[in-house]
């Protein structure tokens, strides 16, 4: 048995380990993972309500179909590389892109099918307690699911897993101890003494606020290396359509399922390693009177609470621009013009991006990123940042980012209605490499 250390040692030995990095955090590698089961909007009505026996509601599947339609039309049309890229003109983009879009999902992926739903009568039957049920396939699907976005990211990351130090798991898709971080350790080949931390019940800022949370983690300790993922599954919210509640309609047309990882870590260890973005800051805050816009609970039949469609994108919009201009008055010396960023913005809907689009008057591919996950794969709560994260990677290395800017700004929105803010930075030795020259007056 090892002696005490004696009291006065402490500060000294506090010191000794104090050991931080020299650099900011960084994200070092990206993965994704969705479910296989790929449902198109354009089939959405017809699964949904064949799905939960309800084709006699003939009104309300046209109010469904009215909703996710729009979509369709953009699909058949025009893709959204045509409207953004082409940019047959700045305006009737705009104008399309309002005209043809209610929640800007075409496709998402699901964890449910038919099959599944069948198997499970109580998921279907509103007066069936069904959070056992739900909680039970979420049990075994989220850790198999965030398993996978942590291999892709660890594959891109090139180091070997048992190199991570820690743990954020965050997920709105269940409530087990052990966790869904406790899992991870055998899946993943970690070492037992990784530091786990479990987050449950995030909301739509999942994401960010573990990305904040792994920013300090891996500022406060010299060689930290940090797997972040969040996973979701939309199973805790599914409901069949009842009249009257629009609130349904909306959840089944515009989320869907998947898992978004990263690796974050400061000081770079050159060749394996590269800083894909610096996290240069990382706020959260509160919009103020807005408590009961985003509400979350679990109750008997999975995901109880409310969503404010039509009042989420006024708070949004009417604090955006004052939690940019708090994020960029701290930094000091950088002064940013919003055109001149690159942006990762948590598409809530598409009306949600519109909204910070009309507010910070955006040039219309400014949100390609965060317009082309929503469409790919509909809101996926907090993981769908790290979709955006890894949309906009994939881009500025093909050189479809126009002028790939050198800073950029991660935003995500979630419940009460928080706003996470965060100042991300492409450092120049990486534009070089990538053949990027410096897009911001710095
Ligand atoms: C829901 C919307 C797509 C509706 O789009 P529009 O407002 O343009 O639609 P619209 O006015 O043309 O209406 C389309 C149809 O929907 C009906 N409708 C619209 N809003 C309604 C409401 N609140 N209650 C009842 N019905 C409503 C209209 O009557 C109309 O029906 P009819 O067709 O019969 O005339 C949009 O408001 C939206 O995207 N809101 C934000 C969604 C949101 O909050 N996302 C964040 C998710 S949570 C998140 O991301 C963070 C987190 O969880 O933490």
């Amino acid at each position: 048995m090892g002696s005490a250390p004696s009291p006065c040692n402490v500060r000294d030995i506090c010191r000794a380990q104090a050991q931080r990095p020299d650099g900011p955090a960084s994200v070092l590698a990206i993965g994704t993972a969705n479910p296989p089961n790929c449902v198109l909007q354009q089939d959405l009505p017809d699964f949904y309500f064949r799905a939960t026996n309800s084709d006699h509601l003939t009104a309300l599947k046209d109010k469904f179909t009215r909703l996710c339609k729009a979509c369709l039309l953009l699909h058949l049309s025009y893709t959204y590389d045509d409207l953004i890229f082409r940019r047959r003109s700045h305006i009737l983009t705009r104008c399309m892109l309002h005209a043809a879009q209610k929640l800007g999902v075409q496709k998402r992926y699901l964890h449910h099918t038919e099959a599944l739903l069948s198997a499970h009568p109580e998921l279907l039957d509103r007066s069936s307690p069904s959070l056992d049920a739900r909680l039970g396939i979420a049990k075994a699907a989220v850790p198999e699911l965030a398993a996978r976005a942590c291999r892709a990211a660890i594959a891109d990351w090139g180091r070997p897993a048992a190199d991570v130090t820690h743990l954020v798991v965050t997920t709105n898709s269940g409530a087990h101890i052990p966790g869904v971080d406790f899992q991870l350790v055998p899946l993943l080949g970690l070492r037992p003494t990784v530091r786990r931390t479990m987050l449950y019940l995030n909301g739509c800022s999942a994401g960010a606020a573990a990305l904040r949370l792994a920013k300090d983690l891996a500022e406060g300790a010299r060689g930290a290396r940090v797997l972040v993922v969040c996973a979701e599954l939309t199973l805790l919210l599914f409901a069949a359509p009842q009249e009257g509640c629009f609130q349904t309609l909306v959840h089944q047309g515009l989320f869907g399922d998947g898992a978004g990882a990263v690796v974050v870590g400061a000081d770079p260890v050159r060749p394996a390693e590269r800083a894909l973005f610096e996290i240069v800051s990382a706020a959260q805050t509160i919009v103020p009177g807005s408590e009961g816009a985003i509400t979350m609970h679990l109750t008997e039949r999975g995901y109880g609470g409310n969503i404010s469609t039509r009042d989420v994108p006024v708070l949004i919009g009417g604090s955006v621009e004052r939690c940019l201009s708090d994020a960029f008055g701290q930094l000091g010396g950088v002064a940013a013009e919003w055109n001149d960023l690159f942006w990762d913005v948590h598409p809530g809907s598409s009306a949600i991006l519109d909204k910070v689009d009309a507010v910070l008057k955006l040039e219309p591919h400014k949100l390609a990123a965060s317009r082309r996950v929503l469409s790919e794969y509909g809101n996926m709560f907090g993981a769908t940042v790290i979709f955006v994260l890894d949309e906009l990677r994939r881009r500025m290395e093909s050189g479809e980012e126009e002028g790939a800017p050198e800073w950029g700004v991660m935003l995500a929105f979630g419940p009460g209605l928080t706003v996470e803010t965060m100042v991300l930075h492409r450092s120049p030795a990486e534009l070089q490499e990538t053949g990027y020259a410096s897009g911001l007056t710095a």
